[in-house]
């Protein structure tokens, strides 16, 4: 299988929306489902701690998928709470916070202390950023990233370790270590870094043109699964 570099992970997500006209709200939808299921596989409720879960999503479609995943965990046993400090005004992010919100789920801007997540939480969703992240992690995100990185507790992170390189994986001054990789699409060269981590692919929706297009070589996924276990 073939692990994506930066450009390549941004041309494919152009090509998805511009050659095959899928819209973004469609493949977040996939893309944050899929998460979900994951996790679920991954850490059944009854596994962790405790059923709550922090999503902590970004300002961009990373946060997004943080977003629906949210919705769909609460439906599975989870009991979500977001924190989403950066929001846009983009109505496709509001609708998500507003789903997630109608749905009971609290859409919080204050970064949680670590104590307070250490005490209430049993599993931590990373949806931070994604394959366009550039480090170094700007200030305002300096709080949550070292949250994640004192944390005891599972970290699941969404397509990319939010703070690594997406192509060199850790930094020094921001290194997250997640128990869980969910790679979108295809894994990105950072995944080639974890260390002790599953690591699932999601986004089951690439067509077979583009994925010999860019020769990624996919798994094969199972039956009716959204995901595969890589590792
Ligand atoms: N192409 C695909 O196949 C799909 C991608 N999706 C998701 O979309 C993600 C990519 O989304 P985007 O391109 O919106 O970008 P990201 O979500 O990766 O991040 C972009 C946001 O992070 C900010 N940012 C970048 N560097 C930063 C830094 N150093 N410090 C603080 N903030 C920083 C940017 O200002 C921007 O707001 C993927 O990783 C995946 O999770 C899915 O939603 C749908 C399908
Ligand atoms: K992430």
């Amino acid at each position: 299988m073939k692990y994506l570099n930066q450009h390549e992970a941004i041309s494919v997500d152009e090509e998805l929306f511009n050659e095959y006209k899928f819209s973004v709200d469609q493949l977040m939808e996939l893309a944050g489902l899929s998460c979900a299921h994951a996790i679920a596989e991954a850490y059944t409720p009854d596994s962790l701690k405790t059923n709550k879960v922090l999503i902590c999503c970004g300002p961009g479609n990373n946060g997004g998928d943080g977003l629906v995943a949210a919705r769909h965990l609460s439906l599975m046993s989870y009991e979500p709470y977001i924190y989403y400090p950066k929001r846009t005004e983009k109505a496709l992010f509001a609708n998500l916070q507003h789903q997630a919100e109608c749905m009971g789920i609290t859409v919080a801007t204050e970064c949680p202390t670590s104590d307070r997540v250490e005490a209430e939480f049993g599993l931590i969703v990373d949806a931070l950023f994604g394959f366009s992240f550039k480090p170094p992690v700007r200030d305002s995100f300096k709080p949550i990233m070292e949250v994640l990185q004192k944390s005891t507790l599972p970290i699941v992170s969404v397509d990319i370790p939010s703070g690594w390189d997406v192509e060199l994986g850790p930094q020094s001054d921001c290194d997250i270590k997640p128990a869980c990789l969910i790679s979108l699409t295809a894994p990105k060269l950072c995944a080639k870094h974890l260390v002790n981590a599953k690591h699932y692919l999601g986004g089951r929706f690439v067509p077979k043109t583009l994925e010999e297009k860019y020769a990624m070589n996919l798994p094969t996924y199972k039956g009716r699964d959204l995901f595969v276990r890589l590792n």
